[in-house]
């Protein structure tokens, strides 16, 4: 990602809105009643236990999950611009295709999928291979790789996406300390150019040292606001009470009483 993006020291405006916003499956709402703003150039981490909604918020905000009541608004944020890393374990690694190719896969929005890649375009993805430390691993299937190769891999082909808004589903799993901070530093640097990040994580001393926003999510607002004042015991154990009694409600309650439940 190399053009300079906007200040962070403007007054920061509205990049999405939720709007009392009910979202989940079948029927059943895992999302409840979210309401709040990400503001454009927000470092935001989303923490919560297994389970509280993260991807799924994450689904709303790309339109894969629409919700069943409220809004998700985008301000002057086309979907183009939305890059989103889900989790390791929701990307095939049987596909058939190669670390190159898969980080050149970035490039798709600005160079069509189908076109054979020009010189400038092969030297963008050898440079992105480069700066997160996988220009080696270009010709091996993506498959193949290690887990902290294959999360370079994926950066690599983000920093190619130029996305105003990027959202990083557990993007720290299975990695080692040096790639972790490799991949800090590049979300460091896409705050400093203006760009807006939402990473859901589970380490909260990573939190508190390096994103100065939190959401904590329990399937519904726990807390969201400055880090240093969202960011405490209670609240992470208020979250993980919340998120395990909706879940034991719903294994205990039928479909429809389910509904029924989450309807009051
Ligand atoms: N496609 C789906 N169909 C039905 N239920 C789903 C689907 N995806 C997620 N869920 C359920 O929605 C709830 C919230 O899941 P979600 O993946 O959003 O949570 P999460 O906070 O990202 O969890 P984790 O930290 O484990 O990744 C869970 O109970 C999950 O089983």
């Amino acid at each position: 990602m190399s053009a300079t993006k906007t200040s962070n020291t403007k007054t920061p405006e509205t990049l999405v809105a939720f709007d009392d916003v009910s979202a989940g499956y079948d029927g059943i709402p895992v999302l409840r009643g979210l309401d709040g703003a990400v503001k454009r150039g927000d470092l935001l981490a989303l923490l919560g236990a297994n389970g509280a909604g993260k991807s799924t918020l994450f689904k709303c905000i790309t339109g894969e999950v629409r919700p069943f009541s409220g809004t998700v608004r985008l301000h002057d944020l086309p979907r183009a611009k939305i890059a989103y890393l889900p989790q390791r374990s929701d990307i095939d690694p049987g596909f058939p295709i190669s670390t190159f190719d898969a980080v050149a896969m970035g490039l798709w929005r600005k160079i069509g999928a189908f076109q054979g890649l020009k010189r400038d375009a092969e030297a963008e993805v050898w440079a992105a291979l480069e700066t997160v430390g996988v220009a080696g691993q270009a010709e091996r299937r993506l498959g193949v790789l290690s887990g902290g190769q294959f999360q370079r891999a994926m950066f690599a082909q983000l920093m190619l996406q130029d996305a105003d808004l990027i959202l990083l589903d557990e993007p720290f799993q299975a990695v080692d300390l040096e790639t972790a901070d490799t991949l800090i530093s590049l979300i460091a640097k896409w705050h400093d150019e203006g760009r807006t990040v939402i990473a859901a994580l589970h380490d909260a001393a990573l939190v508190r040292d390096r994103f100065p926003k939190t959401l904590i999510l329990a399937r519904e607002t726990i807390a969201w606001g400055p880090t240093s004042e969202v960011l405490t015991s209670a609240n992470l154990a208020k979250s993980g009470e919340v998120t395990a009694a909706w879940q034991d409600a719903e294994l205990g309650l039928s479909g429809e009483r389910a509904r029924e439940r989450v309807s009051v």
